[in-house]
C-alpha cells in the first residue's frame, strides 16, 4: 500500500490549505503532503512535504498526530495517509510549482473543492480531535477519480508515538 502524509498547519480558527497544481488531486484544494520517500518515518514526510510544497518549516516535534486515513480502491487496499497538524512554524506560505497557497477561515474551508471523504473528518481534525477512517472508492485509478461508495470513521484515537 502506499504510504502519504498531510500537514495541516492551524493559526487563529485558520487552515493553511493548498491548491495543488499537479499530481493526484490536482485543482483540489487540500493540506499539504505526499508520499513517504525510503527511510522517511511519516513526521518527516509531513514536514518535508510543507517545506517542499509552501516553503514553510515545521519544527519536527511540533507536528501532532491527528489521523489515519486508510483509502480502498475497488476492494483492495490502496493509500494510507497519515494526518498531522501543527500550530507552530517559520516563514510566510510561498507558491510553488506544487501548490497555491491560501489561509482559510475554519468555516469557510470550501468542501465542494476537496476530496470527497474531507468533509467527514476534516472538520474535527481542525477543531482539535483524532480520527482513524476507512473509505472505500470504487471506479478504477485515479483514485481521484473513484466514486466514494462507503465509509467507516472512529474519532477520539489515542495515537501512541
Ligand atoms: N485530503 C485528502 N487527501 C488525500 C486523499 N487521498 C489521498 O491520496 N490524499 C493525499 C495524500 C497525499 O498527500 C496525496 C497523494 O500523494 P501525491 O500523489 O499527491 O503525492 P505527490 O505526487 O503530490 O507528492 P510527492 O510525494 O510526489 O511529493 O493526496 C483524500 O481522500 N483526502
Amino acid at each position: 500500500m502506499i504510504e502519504s502524509t498531510l500537514c495541516f498547519v492551524l493559526e487563529d480558527e485558520q487552515v493553511l490549505l493548498i491548491e495543488k497544481r499537479r499530481g493526484l488531486g490536482e485543482g483540489w484544494y487540500n493540506g499539504p503532503g505526499g508520499k513517504l520517500e525510503d527511510g522517511e518515518t511519516p513526521r518527516e514526510c509531513a514536514v518535508r512535504e510543507v517545506k517542499e510544497e509552501v516553503g514553510l518549516e515545521i519544527p519536527l516535534g511540533s507536528a501532532e498526530k491527528a489521523g489515519h486515513l486508510t483509502f480502498t480502491l475497488d476492494g483492495e487496499d490502496h493509500i494510507e495517509t497519515h494526518v498531522f497538524r501543527t500550530w507552530k512554524y517559520h516563514g510566510t506560505p510561498q507558491t510553488t510549482p506544487e501548490a497555491y497557497p491560501e489561509w482559510v477561515a475554519f468555516e469557510d474551508v470550501p468542501y465542494d473543492r476537496m476530496w470527497d471523504d474531507d468533509q467527514y473528518w476534516l472538520p474535527k481534525v481542525l477543531e482539535g480531535d483524532t480520527v482513524e477512517a476507512t473509505f472505500e472508492f470504487k471506479g478504477g485509478e485515479p483514485l481521484d477519480e473513484a466514486d466514494l461508495v462507503a465509509q467507516d470513521l472512529e474519532f477520539g484515537i489515542d495515537f501512541e508515538e
